[in-house]
């Protein structure tokens, strides 16, 4: 019944996307992913997500739709990724994370994303730029 569900944001600002970089645990330290989080019981997928990246990140965003598809994750959980759009605030490092960057197109792939979020990444770019 319990639905183990990790949502990320393919977060874009200015038609350029944020990776953020985790800072635990160990086994995932130093890797870049879409910010977000596990979904917790009986909350909407999209609430969690505006729930994660003010925790995370101190803004305010709007999901704007969703990424098709879904990834598995170790330990059973599924990557799902909308998109969304920053609302307010600039964001900022304060969970999970030592570095965000802002990504232009031809940026996406200079950092080294986790094994979950290449193909998640390449989904949210293969959507029609109007969903950027
Ligand atoms: N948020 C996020 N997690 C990802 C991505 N790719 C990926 O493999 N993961 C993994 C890392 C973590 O093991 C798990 C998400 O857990 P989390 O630590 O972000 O979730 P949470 O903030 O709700 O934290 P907690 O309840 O474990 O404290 O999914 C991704 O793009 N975004």
């Amino acid at each position: 019944m319990n639905e183990r569900i990790v949502v990320g944001a393919a977060l874009y600002d200015g038609g350029r996307l944020l990776a953020a970089r985790r800072s635990a645990p160990p086994e995932l330290a130093g890797g870049w992913e879409l910010p977000g989080g596990k979904v917790e019981p009986g909350e909407r997928s999209e609430d969690a997500l505006v729930r994660e990246l003010r925790e995370e990140l101190g803004v305010e965003a709007e999901p704007t739709g969703r990424v098709p598809g879904e990834w598995p994750l170790p330990g059973g959980y599924v990557l799902r990724v909308w998109t969304a759009r920053l609302v307010s605030g600039e964001p900022r490092p304060l969970e999970d994370h030592d570095e965000l960057r802002w990504l232009a197109p031809d940026q996406v792939w200079s950092v080294d994303w986790l094994a979950a979020d290449v193909p998640a990444v390449e989904a949210a770019l293969a959507l029609p730029y109007a969903a950027h």
